[in-house]
Formats: structure tokens, C-alpha cells, sequence
């Protein structure tokens, strides 16, 4: 990671369906008001790619197919943080840190781990060492039934048939490890309770709090 880099990049982590997309926009607009450099959004194309969709789908049915799709978005979320112009600070949806949290969950469910298993999460570790430094991780905590139940309501094709225990899963996985992957790439983590959402205002308030506070570290 680039330790020297002159903008801010901050990711929002959280489980699938807690409300991330909804947020980014609104934040990113509350930022560049508050701030003299202009916030530019970083999203996950998530409904006009379909090869996305296609492997999305085969994600939520098959449980072997998962690394197909988080192999794609991996090396999508390594190409769209290349070369980001330092005019602007940047709000990104989700970083290689989500594939971290979400390949941990891969071990944590394979009853044997194999080695494409392992190379993917060696292969995250690499992506990461070009990738710009993470300044902070809004981490999007909730109630993992409510995050369910939130991406049920939200009814994307490809995801219907995703367990609860899946979600159950991610939502421990990201308590747990978020906290050491933000440690290990000396990563300030924010954790905001999103079971009944929040306030976007207030959330860049704190945003502003902690990047002043890392100028001045
Ligand atoms: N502040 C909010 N108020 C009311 N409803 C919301 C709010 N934020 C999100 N939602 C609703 O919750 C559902 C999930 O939100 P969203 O799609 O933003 O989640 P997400 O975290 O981006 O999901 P994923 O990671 O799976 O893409 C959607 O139906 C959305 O309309």
C-alpha cells in the first residue's frame, strides 16, 4: 500500500444488503460540502455488469462457484483503484479488505480447505500491496437478520436463495477480522450501528473528524 499518498480513500464495509450503495452517494455529497477537496464515489457495478450478475448467480446456488465471483470483483476492485487522480479524495464501496473478510468466510465453511482456496487469499494479500492506502473503513454494522431481511426487500434475481446462515457468517466474519485488517494495514476503523441506519450528516462529520485526525498523525 502507498503509504505517501496525498488523498483520502475511505471504504464502506458491511455486510451484503445493510445499506451501503444507498449511503455512498449522500456521503459523498455531504464530504464535498464540508470539505475544500471534492469526494468522488468508487461503486461495485453491481446491476449493468452482466458477467457480475452471471457469476453472482452462481455464487448464490452453488457454494463451490463462489470464488469464480469473488475472483472477478477482486480483480475489479484492484483495476478501478489504479492510478486514482489526487485532486480528489475518494469513497469507495467495499475494498480488497471485503475480499479478505469474505474469503475468511470461505475457510471458516469449507470442511477442507484446498489450495485454490489459499492462493486467492494470497493473491488478495498481493493485490493489496499496489493498492492505495485504505485512510479509513466505515464499517456498516447491523443486525444480520436485518440485513437479511433487507436484501430480501431489496430482490435482486440473482441473490434469492442466499441462507440466512450465509449472512449470519459474514456479519461474524467482518467483526471478527475488520478489526485486524485494519490494524495490519494501519487502517483507522469506524464502526457505525446501520440496524435502524444513520444519519448521512452526522456520518460525515465523523468522517471529517478522523481524516483531520490522521493529518495530523
Ligand atoms: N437509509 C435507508 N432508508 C431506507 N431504506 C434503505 C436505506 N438504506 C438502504 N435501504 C434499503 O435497504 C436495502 C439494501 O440497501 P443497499 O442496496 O444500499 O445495500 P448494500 O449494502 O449496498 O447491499 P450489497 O452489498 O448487497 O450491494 C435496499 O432495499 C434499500 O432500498
Amino acid at each position: 500500500m502507498n503509504q505517501t499518498q496525498d488523498f483520502k480513500l475511505i471504504a464502506i464495509e458491511g455486510n451484503i444488503g445493510v445499506g451501503k450503495s444507498t449511503l455512498l452517494p449522500k456521503l459523498a455529497d455531504r464530504l464535498s460540502n464540508l470539505d475544500d477537496r471534492p469526494w468522488r464515489l468508487i461503486i461495485e457495478e453491481v446491476d449493468t455488469d452482466p458477467e457480475f450478475q452471471r457469476l453472482l448467480k452462481a455464487f448464490t446456488n452453488d457454494p463451490s462457484q463462489r470464488i469464480n465471483f469473488q475472483r472477478y470483483i477482486t480483480n475489479k476492485r484492484a483495476e478501478t483503484c489504479q492510478d486514482l487522480d489526487p485532486g480528489f479524495n475518494y469513497i469507495i464501496e467495499r475494498s480488497l479488505f471485503s475480499d479478505l473478510v469474505f474469503c475468511q468466510a470461505n475457510l471458516a465453511e469449507a470442511c477442507r480447505p484446498d489450495g485454490k482456496d489459499l492462493d486467492y487469499y494470497y493473491d488478495i494479500q498481493d493485490k493489496l500491496e499496489d493498492y492505495p492506502q485504505v485512510s479509513a473503513v466505515v464499517y456498516l454494522k447491523s443486525d444480520p437478520i436485518v440485513s437479511y431481511e433487507r436484501m430480501l426487500s431489496r430482490g435482486r434475481d440473482a441473490e434469492v436463495g442466499t441462507p440466512q446462515s450465509y449472512i449470519q457468517l459474514i456479519s461474524d466474519c467482518h467483526n471478527t477480522f475488520l478489526p485486524h485488517i485494519c490494524d495490519k494495514y494501519n487502517t483507522h476503523l469506524l464502526t457505525v450501528d446501520w440496524t435502524h441506519f444513520g444519519c448521512p450528516d452526522g456520518l460525515a462529520e465523523q468522517v471529517i473528524d478522523v481524516c483531520q485526525v490522521l493529518n495530523a498523525g
